[in-house]
């Protein structure tokens, strides 16, 4: 590039000069002495052999800067987005975070993989000797600079994340490429319930038109890997008929990111249905840990008890306490891999579907709802401090009163079993909140209970 901007550089400024030089300032009068004197200056660069071969050079000098720089250009719209990605070391760092340490070890893409779970499964995975290539947009929806902090965290144990966009099919089509993924392990998405009101297309670009560009390449992937996905708890919506059981009605979502989680599972049906392929969609229920996403609210009610400051705790308008199924994320890391070990093969190739793949929707909850005010007093008890709290209605905004997961058919058919409760799990928060945001240190440990 830095000999192709002089010569582009030159030839336009020659080409400006000319044009100064052959057009008189006053428009006008100049119109047919324009012609005649161009056709002058037209006939006298030409009429030397000299100028002719020092046009063929010029010409052939700038063919070949051109071919030259073609790989560039093929991917400078890439780097006109914020992401970057392509060229060699870009290959070779995806090729060797890819393979497999162990024998028969799966090889996985893992969307999301600087966010909250995307980052735990992908070090659960390495660990246990799988291949990974991760891929995250890091956007700023949350602090980019917790995301980094995992990639760092990730790349310290040898995983790659690739800076990109679930919504860059030639990216993906890139990766496809240069990797046989067995599995993809899609994690990607625009998360939190209530922020959805505030911006409704982040939802539909990441959670639906994304969701489809991911489809797209893994359905014409060579191998076709098997498709393992979050959905939510959010689908069962107003579901009342506890715990909620994966045959209950989905069709009643509360919010638009539930809306979006919900035409996500129909999606991957067709994509089943039409092109074979293997999809496993799992219903997380409010995970939390270390790690975890600051838009949350047992992370972000910490932050503000040691700062003092106010919480606001919704209650529900008939005056009873909202609950969640919390799940610690040690638990859904192991979900996640059960359903990864278990998915079967897609039978698709070149897009064509070969026979029936299988669909498979699981429930990954803790089967123990805890209500808002006594999540609130269990951190208030690791925090060792007081929490403000201050009461309000829910307000309508997308939130559901309750959520329980049954998890009857992921423990027959995934093995799965939560075993950290709420205490334990918070506990292990608050003690990586600290070492990682460094209150302790200003001796906010002083109890003020
Ligand atoms: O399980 C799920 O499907 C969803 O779990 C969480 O959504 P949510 O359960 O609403 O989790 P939080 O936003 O952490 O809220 C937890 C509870 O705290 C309550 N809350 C939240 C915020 C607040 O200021 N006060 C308050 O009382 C909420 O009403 C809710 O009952 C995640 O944010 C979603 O991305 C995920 O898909």
């Amino acid at each position: 590039m830095e000999k192709a901007a002089p010569v582009a550089f030159a030839s336009a400024k020659m080409r400006a000069l000319k044009e100064d030089e052959l057009f008189p300032s006053t428009p006008g009068k100049f119109k047919i002495e324009r012609s005649h004197q161009f056709h002058r200056q037209y006939q006298r660069c030409f009429a030397s052999s000299t100028t002719i071969f020092l046009w063929v050079i010029f010409l052939i000098a700038l063919t070949a800067s051109f071919l030259s720089f073609q790989p560039f250009l093929s991917s400078s719209s890439r780097l006109s987005s914020a992401h970057s990605w392509g060229g060699l070391q870009w290959e070779r760092q995806v090729r060797v975070s890819a393979s497999p340490r162990r024998p028969s070890g799966l090889t996985v893409l893992v969307t999301g993989a600087a966010g909250f779970i995307g980052s735990h499964c992908s070090l659960a995975l390495r660990k246990r000797g799988d291949g990974i290539v991760g891929l995250d947009n890091f956007n700023s929806y949350y602090d980019p600079s917790l995301k980094k902090a995992r990639r760092s965290h990730l790349s310290s144990h040898s995983i790659f994340i690739v800076d990109g966009d679930i919504n860059d099919a030639r990216l993906l089509s890139k990766l496809f490429d240069i990797v046989p993924f067995s599995h993809v392990l899609h994690l990607a998405a625009q998360a939190g319930v209530r922020y959805a009101i505030e911006n409704p297309s982040s939802y539909i670009h990441s959670n639906i038109a994304g969701l489809v560009t991911l489809l797209e390449a893994v359905k014409s992937a060579d191998p076709q890997p098997a498709f393992i996905w979050a959905s939510s708890s959010s689908v069962y919506g107003l579901n009342d008929i506890v715990p909620f059981s994966e045959s209950h009605r989905t069709d009643r979502p509360a919010s638009l990111y539930a809306a979006t989680k919900k035409a996500g599972e129909e999606i991957t049906h067709t994509y089943n249905h039409i092109h074979g392929l293997s999809i496993t969609g799992l219903r997380f229920f409010t995970v939390y840990g270390p790690w975890g996403r600051p838009d949350m609210a047992y992370f972000f009610f910490t932050k503000a008890i040691l700062a003092g400051k106010p919480i606001t705790i919704y209650r529900g308008r008939d005056g009873l306490n909202l609950a969640r199924d919390f799940t610690y994320i040690d638990d859904i890391v192991r979900g996640c891999l059960a359903a990864l070990d278990t998915a079967g093969k897609s039978t698709g190739s070149g897009g064509k579907k070969r026979g029936a793949a299988p669909y498979r929707i699981f429930n990954l909850g803790n089967t123990s709802p805890v209500n808002v005010p006594t999540l609130v007093s269990i951190l208030e008890r690791h925090l060792k401090l007081k929490a403000k709290k201050h009461v309000i209605e829910m307000p309508s905004n997308g939130d559901v009163p309750f959520t329980h997961a049954n998890i009857t058919l992921a423990m027959a058919e995934l093995g799965y079993k939560p075993t950290t409760n709420i205490d334990a799990g918070l506990k292990k928060f608050v003690k990586w909140y600290i070492s990682y945001y460094g209150h302790a240190a200003r001796g906010i440990f002083k109890t003020n209970l």
